[in-house]
């Protein structure tokens, strides 16, 4: 007898199965075409379908002395509201994640006020030796300074440092200075830079928020299997036109022109990682120059409404937002796999809604799309086994642990 049975559609590869999730001890203990027998019992119905947890490998969190900005309560609420269970929170925070005892700071944070499952970063930045003192779940570097304003003297000095993948900001100082509009050259220039250090060192690299058509031609044109990027919503639905009509939407790297939005669904199936780059700022911060979007209660949707409009397909967000990122940074305890932990993203892909920002978990309750009509819909939440969400309300307690990523320890 399992503790929960999760009966319905449920997505296996790219077909569409109707069956039974038996989930023991919060891990998936049987996927099956029949009829499971459970402690409980959650029929799922038609319209609906259960996705494994959705994971987003770049989340801002703030918290420590940005508060106002979000915390990881108000932040983790946020993913579990968009149907994310687990989150990559960034270290460009104040104080910044640059030494061990601040990663202790947040480790002991997490432990405390996390409602989704996390990994945790350090930021690289000519601070090798402190960086040796943590194990951290993936590390950061900044090519050029972005919000926090830390980055990399010598980004191959860092990336050398780096024991597990390091995610990195690509985009080029020198160009910052001389055109500090951030063109599409500082993206390009930066990521050419960061793909020789990578042909060099042949290690792990995640590049951060793809913005331009270049950009992706150079990462798809050294095809180096130990390198992924990621791509976010807002770059994939929005040109720089939208931030002439509305200044919040300023962000690094800046929204494109059509040409480069368009390079980016050109080459959709060829991009790994879709991540919201989630980057709350209070809107006097944002009136006061701030770069950075909110994105955790709307990229689900965004996606599934993209599906109903044929854009896209619900293997490719699986992909995107769940296989790809645990491959690259080895997630060893997340999967849709029996003993791998019993997160779900249960959808419904036909309901239509309206954005509120008003309502949401994110202490940023302002989003680009708000007042947009989607159609696509994340009902529930379930992570290791429980339901944490359910039509809009977070369910218990703050239950979020840490992942285990990487090779062999912890
Ligand atoms: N993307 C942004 O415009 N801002 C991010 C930092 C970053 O990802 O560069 C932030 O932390 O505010
Ligand atoms: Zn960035
Ligand atoms: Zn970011």
């Amino acid at each position: 007898m399992y503790d929960l049975v999760l009966k319905g559609r449920f997505l296996t590869g790219k077909k569409l199965m109707e069956g039974s999730i038996g989930i023991s001890d919060g891990k998936i203990s049987r996927i099956s075409i029949g009829e499971l027998k459970g402690e409980e019992e959650i029929k799922i119905g038609s319209g609906k379908v259960i996705l494994p947890g959705l994971i987003d490998v770049h989340v801002h969190l703030r918290d420590f002395e940005q508060g106002k900005k979000e915390t990881v309560e108000s932040g983790t609420k946020a993913a579990l509201h968009g149907g994310i269970t687990t989150v990559f929170d960034m270290p460009n925070t104040k104080p910044p994640i640059t030494d061990s005892n601040t990663f202790k700071l947040r480790e002991v944070l997490f432990r405390r006020r996390a409602y989704a499952d996390y990994a945790l970063s350090f930021l690289l930045s000519g601070n090798c030796e402190e960086a040796m003192k943590v194990r951290a779940d993936f590390y950061k570097a900044f090519m050029g300074a972005s919000t926090g304003g830390i980055f990399s003297e010598d980004f191959e000095r860092d990336y050398q440092c780096a024991p597990r993948v390091l995610s990195v900001h690509a985009e080029d100082p020198e160009v910052i200075e001389k055109d500090p509009s951030r063109p599409p050259e500082a993206e390009v220039r930066a990521i050419k830079g960061v793909l020789s250090a990578a042909k060099l060192l042949r290690k792990p690299l995640n590049i951060c928020h793809v913005s331009t058509g270049e950009g992706i031609k150079a990462i798809l044109g050294e095809g180096l299997p130990w390198v992924s990027f990621e791509v976010t919503p807002h770059h994939l639905f929005l040109t720089r036109k939208d931030y002439e009509r509305n200044p919040l939407l300023k962000v690094y790297p800046p929204l494109r022109g059509e040409s480069d939005r368009r390079k980016l669904w050109e080459n959709f199936s060829k991009i790994p990682i879709i991540a919201s780059d989630h980057a709350p700022h209070t809107l006097e911060d944002k009136e006061a120059g701030a770069a950075g979007i909110p994105g955790l209660e709307t990229e689900v949707a965004l996606l599934l409404d993209a599906v109903n409009r044929g854009l896209m397909s619900l293997h490719d967000v699986v992909e995107k937002m769940h296989t790809n990122p645990i491959r690259v940074f080895n997630i060893r305890n997340k999967g849709m796999e029996v003993g791998k932990d019993a997160d779900f993203t249960i959808i419904d892909l036909k309901e239509e809604w309206v954005v509120k920002p008003e309502e949401f978990y994110t202490k940023a309750k302002w989003s680009p799309w708000e007042g947009r009509k989607l159609r696509g819909r994340v009902v529930m939440t379930v992570l290791h086994g429980k339901v944490v969400m359910e039509d809009d309300e977070i369910v218990g307690k703050p239950q979020g642990v840490r992942v285990h990523a990487g090779k062999g320890d912890h």
